[in-house]
């Protein structure tokens, strides 16, 4: 008989199939991240894993871990960055992602930071909520027209093309993209050469590839003196790959027009000097944020648990 942990509250219908699948399960009631001694005992007590971003499952978890009783990691998210995937290949730990069931809610996220940045909406709402709105007048709290402009697409993967996708049927907006290969697109856009030709000539850049040693501060001080004036930057991903501290800087000095952003670079914490900049919209990562959305993650996480425990090829191994 299979035991797996759940290493957080999961939606009910989450649990009720697991319940389905599983005989024994352990649901762990806090929300933070497992502590290195947590994640070593999961290890060792449990035949599948659940477990989050946060949890860092790095090599130094894995190291004197030999033959776990773990037999896989199914990751709830599909970002999996957290997770060192050779050191818990060498353990004999399989790993799994929820490819697919994040793209259109992330793709969304990216579309509100656009909207939101552009629109100058988060200073608008703090303006009425401190009861200074005078009222409405014809050069009251200007911002950048979206339709027609140029969105810049960092990481043309599921999540870029469903932001290009919105952008261009929705804002009728000229799509650029960076990416390690040429993508086959069903929308019209033509691929930069580099990160700097992407930058300047987009007036939103918008950063969607995965975290991990390959993208770590692809993204610095050099990407953001190439970029408009007027242009914003909005990141979905991960926060390590941009340099946090140049991003400040550039913004403090109004090389760029703004930020909109849903993760950061040491998550939770967000910096004090994003936090008190107006042209800064920052959100908790919400990209997924929505109950059906937690919920097919979670039914498909389960299933990748259930399949790897039964000795079948789970449907979205990473390693
Ligand atoms: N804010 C949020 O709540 C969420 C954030 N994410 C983040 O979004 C990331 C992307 O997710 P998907 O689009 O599903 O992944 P994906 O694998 O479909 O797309 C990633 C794209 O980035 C490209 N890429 C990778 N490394 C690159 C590099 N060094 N230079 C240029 N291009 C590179 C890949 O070729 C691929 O086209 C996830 O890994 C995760 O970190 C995902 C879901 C929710
Ligand atoms: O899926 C991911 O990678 C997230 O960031 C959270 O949904």
């Amino acid at each position: 008989m299979s035991r797996v942990y759940l290493t957080r509250p999961l939606p009910e219908t989450v649990l009720t199939r697991a319940r389905e699948l599983f005989e024994d399960i352990e649901v762990r009631e806090e929300t933070a991240p497992l502590k290195i001694g947590q994640m070593r005992a999961a290890l060792a007590l449990y035949d599948g894993v659940l477990p989050t971003l946060g949890d860092m499952f790095s090599a130094e978890v894995f190291r004197d871990t030999e033959n776990p009783r773990c037999k896989v990691l199914a990751n709830f998210g599909v970002g999996y960055n957290h997770i060192d995937v050779a050191a818990a290949k060498a353990a004999g730990v399989i790993v799994t992602n929820t490819p697919g069931a994040v793209t259109d809610a992330t793709a969304d996220i990216a579309m509100t930071l656009i909207l939101m940045s552009a629109r100058r909406a988060g200073e608008g709402e703090r303006l009425v909520r401190a009861g200074l709105w005078k009222g409405w007048h014809p050069t009251q709290m200007l911002g950048l027209h979206v339709t027609g402009k140029t969105v810049g697409i960092i990481g043309m993967g599921r999540i870029g093309q469903a932001i290009a996708r919105r952008c261009h049927h929705g804002f009728g907006m000229d799509v650029v993209y960076f990416n390690r290969s040429q993508k086959s697109l069903d929308f019209p856009a033509s691929r930069a050469e580099t990160l700097l030709d992407l930058a300047a000539v987009a007036d939103f850049v918008v950063v969607a590839v995965p975290g991990g040693t390959e993208t770590h501060h692809m993204i610095g001080a050099d990407l953001f003196s190439a970029m408009k004036r007027s242009a914003y930057f909005i990141n979905i991903a991960r926060g390590d790959v941009v340099k946090e501290v140049a991003l400040i800087a550039a913004l403090q000095v109004g090389r760029i027009a703004g930020a909109g952003l849903d993760v950061y670079e040491h998550e939770p914490k967000v910096p004090d000097a994003l936090r008190v900049m107006e042209n800064v919209t920052i959100l908790p990562h919400l990209g997924t944020a929505a109950l059906e959305v937690r919920e097919a993650m979670g039914l498909m996480a389960v299933e990748n648990l259930h399949a790897a425990l039964s000795g079948a090829e789970p449907p979205n191994r990473v390693n």
